[in-house]
């Protein structure tokens, strides 16, 4: 294909949704989303249809192709200019907390709200406007600062400032040192041998790290918090995504469950499932919910374990590892996944909600990217990745060869994959029990 065909056709498909979605807002009385208003602040409501939903997602990437393809190579590295530079300005803005002062319904001067956040007009004239050419904030008159539909969002959900100033803060940064990490360990899988490690100048593993300083624990908690309540992670994926009643009557066990908020989306949608919530002594007795109190408590039991170490259940129906191995490196992956195999009845099931990459180049850029995001992050933080479906493959052999994978579905708009993994007794074992 010519390089005029490629531009054409992307612009074609670019056009051809946009009127899909015009239609769509106009059918059901949806106002058009406008760069000028802040409402309403999504293309299309939540609840649009998928084929709706796709079409968003074909908008995007046909945009972020064509701009790719209006781009000669000398500009490459302008673009990466003005990328370090918003992000500073998002960092500048979050940090002294500018969104919180400018008023939601109208506008007010930079001297004005300089004033009330005790910074200097010309920082923030600088930092604002450069925020405003990717949306973050508006000036809809000379000197006059407003919020856009996004900026909006930092005052509406508060953690979003949180997530901002962590991520400048520590993600950018923690990524920036991984010319020092590669050059300090080399080729290296442990979790103290990281750009973490090297930025911070630590001997200790992230989380334990981490804990160390209160402030950007919060952070992190928010960070997280987001993560789990985005749209590419949100748990509906879980409940949609596997043939749930496929189990029968049957108990789960929620392994690294955290607070249980999976067992509990789940035991709430199928009534013929029990759930045992495991994690660590500490989490479970910090985040478990009023057991007095609780409604499924007849249906969700929390323990602790630690799961490296063999699980103590035998003939367990299935075992759900939700966000739990892309944060290991293979050795101990390959321990979490072995201690559970043989606690597993035969023809038990294993299903894992975690992230698949997708072979390089077989995709949609944007998401393939997103998806890269983690890979780089789990490698920054932990020496730990993200795996193609053949690693996974090989992960599940060498813990045990009876661990089959049988399906894997990535759910429409989910960031993760569901893999089921079923114990086959057929297949001898690779010397584990
Ligand atoms: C990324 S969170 C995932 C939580 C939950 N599965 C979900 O889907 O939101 C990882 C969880 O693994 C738990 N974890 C870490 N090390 C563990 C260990 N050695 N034994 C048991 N749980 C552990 C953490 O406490 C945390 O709750």
């Amino acid at each position: 294909m010519s390089h005029s065909a490629e531009i054409e056709s992307l612009a074609a498909e670019l056009h051809r949704n946009a009127i899909a979605i015009s239609l769509y807002c106009e059918q059901s009385n949806i106002p058009h989303k406008s760069l000028k208003s802040v409402t309403p602040a999504t293309l299309i409501p939540d609840d649009a249809p998928a084929s709706l939903q796709a079409a968003k997602e074909r908008i995007k990437e046909a945009a972020l192709r064509l701009t790719q393809l209006a781009s000669d190579p000398r500009e490459f590295l302008n673009s990466f200019q003005v990328e370090y530079q918003q992000l500073a300005c998002l960092r500048w803005l979050c940090h002294f907390k500018i969104p919180e002062q400018v008023p939601l319904s109208t506008s007010m001067s930079y001297e004005a709200v300089a004033a009330a956040t005790k910074v200097p007009v010309r920082q923030l004239k600088s930092a604002a406007r450069m925020a405003i050419t990717r949306n973050f904030l508006q000036e809809p008159e000379p000197g006059q600062l407003a919020h856009s539909s996004i900026s909006a969002a930092f005052v509406n959900v508060p953690s979003f400032n949180d997530w901002a100033v962590f991520m400048a803060s520590t993600s950018a940064m923690v990524a920036t040192n991984l010319v020092e990490a590669t050059q300090k360990y080399g080729e290296t899988k442990s979790k103290c041998e990281t750009a973490y490690n090297v930025w911070q100048h630590t001997d200790l593993p992230f989380f334990d790290h981490l804990q160390l300083d209160q402030e950007r624990t919060r952070q992190f908690a928010s960070y997280m918090k987001n993560v789990t309540s985005a749209k590419g992670t949100s748990i509906e994926h879980l409940l949609t995504g596997y043939d749930w009643d496929s189990l029968g009557n049957a108990t789960v066990i929620d392994l690294g469950g955290s607070n249980g908020h999976a067992s509990i989306a789940l035991a709430r949608h199928f009534p013929n499932l029990q759930f045992i919530v495991q994690d660590l002594a500490e989490t479970i007795e910090k985040s478990r919910p009023n057991m007095d109190s609780f409604d499924l408590k007849d249906r969700i039991t929390y323990e602790g374990h630690n799961f490296f170490t063999p699980e103590p259940r035998q003939n367990v129906d299935a075992f759900l590892l939700r966000m739990i191995i892309h944060d290991w490196p293979d050795a101990e992956s390959i321990e979490i996944l072995r201690n559970i195999a043989g606690s597993l009845k035969p023809g038990g099931r294993i299903i894992i909600m975690d992230t698949v990459l997708p072979a390089p180049g077989s995709g949609p850029r944007s998401v393939e990217a997103a998806l890269r995001v983690r890979d780089l992050a789990m490698l920054e933080t932990h020496n730990s990745k993200e795996r193609e479906l053949e690693e996974w493959e090989a992960l599940l052999k060498a813990a045990d060869s009876r661990l089959q994978l049988r399906s894997t579905h990535q759910p429409s708009g989910s960031m993760m994959s569901v893999l089921e993994v079923v114990r086959d007794d057929s297949v001898s074992t690779n010397g584990h029990s």
